[in-house]
């Protein structure tokens, strides 16, 4: 098989006292949607952090196109490909869509500017079902509105490889339908997508595959319906406050 896109070695992040990610290894092939699960507080979005570089690992390393990216700066991994969506949404709330989309180009490889950069922000704000609101500014957006800004700023990055952490959390039914459908015809186009999701719809939807952590470390790596048919992931959901039901989807 060839060389995965997304390598993850035996990846540790300590804060303090408190292990929050635990030798966590698993890889992620290019064209894959891969889910990464677990209860509030596993390590997920740490681990995230971890790639993108937001956060340097206390041990182990993270393999991009078979290079080694970690301990490198947050903005050179993104060069190289990983752009990302935040649990909280961070968009420019002063600039209109149109500029937040066109702030992301110029950091692309090759940097779009002026004009060309407001016609491929416009086409991606088309992409995101954002194309009307492209002079309104982010701080007026709705709350999808501002999820799907955010995925067009990350969009604009021309990632190899996407990481979503919750991007389809605190949508309404038919949001969620319009969101997975986004995500889909990504996937189809042949975009590499590592998500963290407690939305199991999503997930069934999406994720050909997840890995489930727990307590920091993984506790499950396979196709989807298999995992979360697995006793010790039903166990680690049940044993937490939350997503009891979601378990069971
Ligand atoms: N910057 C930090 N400093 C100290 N502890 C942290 C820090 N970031 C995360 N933690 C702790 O690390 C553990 C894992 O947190 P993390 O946010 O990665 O989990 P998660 O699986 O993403 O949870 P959730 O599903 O609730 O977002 C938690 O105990 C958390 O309190």
């Amino acid at each position: 098989m060839s060389t995965p896109l997304l390598e993850i070695k035996a990846l540790s992040k300590r804060f303090g006292g408190l292990v929050a990610v635990n030798g966590l290894s698993f890889d992620v092939h290019a064209g894959e949607v891969v889910g990464l699960l677990g209860p509030n507080g596993s390590g997920k979005t740490t681990a995230m952090n971890l790639v993108s570089g937001a956060l340097a690992p206390s041990a182990g390393e993270v393999r991009f196109a078979g290079r080694r990216i970690s301990g490198l700066p947050s903005h050179q991994i993104a060069r190289l490909g990983v752009a990302r969506t935040f649990q909280l949404v961070r968009v420019l709330g002063g600039m209109n869509c149109r500029d937040n989309v066109a702030a992301g180009l110029a950091f692309r490889p090759g940097g779009l500017h002026g004009r060309a950069a407001a016609q491929a922000a416009q086409q991606l704000l088309e992409r995101v079902g954002l194309g009307a609101q492209a002079g309104l500014a982010a701080s007026e957006l709705t709350y999808i509105d501002q999820k799907r800004l955010e995925l067009a700023r990350a969009l604009a990055l021309a990632p190899k490889l996407l990481l979503l952490d919750e991007w389809l959390a605190g949508l309404n039914p038919t949001e969620l339908q319009q969101g997975i459908a986004l995500i889909a015809a990504l996937r189809d186009e042949g975009m590499t997508v590592l998500m963290v999701e407690h939305v199991m719809d999503a997930v069934h939807a999406l994720c050909s595959r997840c890995v489930v952590m727990n307590a920091g470390a993984r506790i499950a790596d396979g196709a989807t319906r298999t995992v979360l048919s697995d006793p010790r992931v039903i166990e680690a959901y049940l044993g937490s406050d939350d997503d009891v039901e979601a378990a069971h989807a």
